[in-house]
């Protein structure tokens, strides 16, 4: 029995993920596990992590093993399960390019979120196909210290609050997750975007999300980001008839953000390997004892 496993470590605008490829799905990785491995300073290191699986061995993805090969069964930095990741479908589209499963142009991928199509560039972007928002009914509200916001509640597969702040300052230091009321509005969790203008069709966000806490990018947040802001700006492409773009700085870098007059969104922004190891499972073990 191998007593080390394979993984990378790949981001996209810095939100960062450790890649563990399992093609067949024969790794045990409870909640304690990927929290180990994504521990800054006793484990790897990252936002999150991209288990790679063949849909056809999870019996979450079986049903989509006709459209797509892969299926990104994505966590949270904590361990915790979340329903689909913008930067990280793009990130494991460029990991199946460099282990030569995928090569320049389309491919799907399996998420819980559904089929994703990701389009590999020859520039090095990545192009992801998020699907559609959904904009439940409601208001809510976030809160940091004294300040409070009405925020958007959007919907990218995973739940969002986007509130619109003077300056990205006031979101604090987001060492915890900031309230967020009703806190009915969102029974498992949210991830909250702050958001401040730069100028026409370009906003900055900060996020804290849900399960890793602050992150440099959010790619369901950025489309989130745009989507509350172009119903903001009386440019929602349902209405107008015309795709609505948003360029959305985050810390770690920028993206691209389309939504088309049918509401398909599309999220563009780079995805980088940067680099590979293995994983000592003594190691692995005594850290989720
Ligand atoms: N960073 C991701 C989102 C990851 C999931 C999120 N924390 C959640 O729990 O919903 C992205 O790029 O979309």
């Amino acid at each position: 029995m191998s007593t080390r496993i394979a993984f990378l470590k790949g981001h996209g605008t810095e939100n960062d993920f450790v890649i563990v490829p399992d093609p067949e799905n024969t790794l045990d990785l409870p909640p304690a596990a990927v929290a180990a491995l994504c521990d800054r300073r006793a484990g790897i290191g990252g936002d999150g992590l991209l288990h790679v699986v063949r849909s056809a061995a999870h019996p979450e993805a079986r049903g989509m093993a006709a459209e797509a090969e892969w299926f990104m069964d994505y966590r949270n930095g904590d361990g915790s399960v979340a329903e689909m990741c913008g930067n990280g479908v793009r990130v494991f589209a460029r990991y199946l390019q460099r282990a030569g499963h995928a090569v320049e142009g389309d491919l799907a991928v399996a998420t819980r979120g559904g089929v994703k199509t990701v389009h590999l560039a020859k520039n090095g972007d990545v192009t992801v196909g998020m699907g559609r928002a959904l904009l439940p009914e409601g208001e809510v509200t976030v809160r940091v210290g004294e300040r409070s916001w009405p925020a958007t509640h959007v919907n990218m597969g995973n739940p969002h609050a986007v509130a619109f702040v003077d300056d990205l300052a006031h979101a604090g230091d987001l060492h915890t997750a900031p309230p967020v009321a009703p806190a009915t509005a969102y029974p498992d969790g949210v991830n909250v975007e702050f958001v401040v203008d730069r100028g026409p069709g370009h906003v900055a966000m900060r996020v804290h999300e849900r399960g890793s806490g602050e992150t440099r990018s959010c790619g369901t947040g950025a489309c989130a980001v745009a989507v509350a802001a172009a119903r903001r700006d009386a440019a929602d492409p349902a209405v107008t008839g015309t795709p609505a773009t948003y360029t959305v700085d985050v810390p770690g870098g920028t993206l691209v953000i389309t939504e088309r007059s049918d509401g398909e969104i599309e999220m563009t922004g780079p995805a980088v390997i940067v680099g590979e190891g293995e994983i000592d499972l003594a190691w692995l073990e005594n850290a989720t004892r």
